[in-house]
């Protein structure tokens, strides 16, 4: 068994931020998280996008922040389990709990962090005929790597964020690129959008609204979509790569079974700490909900500070905390 202060779960950036919290305060963690890798969305849903608002990294690519935040909490010594998702948390009778994983790893811990993220992400599918029949053969529901689509024919399709900023990023690397959206407007930011539109106008991108793809075809690797539009008025597109954005469906998984308040697939918490309504539990990140909730990474990151002050008691129930500032370069280690 391991045994930790804190056990944190996800290991998306908050969570990797919250160890240095931790770490000013003392207190050691473990981190778990069901995918292979650590970074949360910036790792497996856009390594390579700049990031504009982290505050003093302006412009930062996703899997930077990522390697930065490692290097930040490196002489913290975090533990890491990978590629195990949480699936149990057993209260023991001194109120400290034992976290298990489907893989049978088990950590004793004062405290457990909830920094789940969105869960157990999954892309929203949309109805296109054969769409999951050439899965892994030209359909892709997320650009991990964009350097993949250099020289190729892509159709997009979606009307928000993602669509939006892949369309643009895309345009400079790939041979052609047709977005395809439903609407006649974009729910994206208005920037984006004016951008894709000014793309289009320039003749650098194929824009197609009202319309759907609705079919894909080829010989064992995507060669076409087909697309209807609201006119019933069918198009073939020669493609090598289809990329659907509908965003992704939030599912709680085994944390809706742990007795939490849940609303919207987010775990309820109390602005003051961030706790959940069940004692050593804390919810933080992209998981939680609570009036005026701001899906952002620096809250997030805020939401940690926080949280490990209130922690603090459950660690060492004889001490005081103070609140100092790090003025110290190079804090020491356990
Ligand atoms: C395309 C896109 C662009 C974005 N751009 C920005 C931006 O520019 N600026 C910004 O601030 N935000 C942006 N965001 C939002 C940002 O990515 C999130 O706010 C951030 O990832 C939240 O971090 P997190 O650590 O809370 O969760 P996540 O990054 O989601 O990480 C959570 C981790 O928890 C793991 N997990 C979940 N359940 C379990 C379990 N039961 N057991 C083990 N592990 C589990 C998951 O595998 C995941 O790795 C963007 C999001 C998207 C999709």
């Amino acid at each position: 068994m391991i045994t930790t202060d804190i056990c944190i779960i996800g290991a998306g950036p908050v969570g990797l931020f919250a160890v240095f919290e931790a770490g000013l305060l003392k207190m050691r963690c473990h981190l778990i998280d069901a995918l292979p890798l650590v970074g949360g969305q910036l790792s497996e849903i856009y390594p390579q996008k700049p990031i504009y608002d982290i505050p003093g990294a302006p412009g930062i690519i996703a899997e930077d922040l990522i390697k930065n935040l490692l290097l930040q909490i490196e002489e913290f010594k975090p533990g890491f389990t990978l590629g195990e998702r949480v699936e149990e948390l057993d209260r023991q009778q001194d109120g400290s709990y034992i976290v298990k994983t489907n893989e049978a790893t088990e950590v004793h811990c004062q405290v457990v962090v909830i920094a789940a993220g969105l869960g157990s992400f999954e892309p929203r599918k949309p109805a296109v005929e054969r769409l999951e029949h050439f899965e892994g053969k030209g359909v892709h529901y997320m650009v991990k790597r964009p350097e993949q689509f250099r020289n190729q024919k892509i159709v997009l399709a979606g009307g928000g964020d993602s669509a939006l900023d892949w369309t643009i990023f895309l345009a400079d690397i790939a041979q052609r690129v047709t977005l395809v959206h439903r609407g006649e407007t974009f729910r994206g930011a208005p920037d984006s959008a004016a951008k894709v539109f000014e793309l289009a106008e320039a003749g650098k991108i194929d824009l197609i609204l009202q319309s759907q793809v609705n079919s894909l075809g080829g010989n064992g690797v995507l060669k076409e979509v087909s697309v209807l539009g609201n006119d019933k008025s069918l198009t073939s597109i020669p493609t090598d790569s289809f990329i659907p954005l509908f965003g992704l469906s939030p599912k709680l998984g085994p944390i809706s079974d742990w007795n939490l308040g849940v609303e919207k697939s987010a775990v309820v918490v109390d602005t003051v700490d961030y706790s959940t309504n069940v004692e050593r539990i804390y919810a933080i990140g992209d998981i939680n909900t609570y009036p005026g909730k701001l899906k952002l990474i620096l809250c997030g990151f805020h939401e940690a500070a926080i949280m490990m002050q209130s922690a603090f008691k459950y660690v060492y129930p004889d001490q005081k905390l103070s609140f100092k500032y790090t003025t110290v370069n190079g804090v020491n280690a356990f």
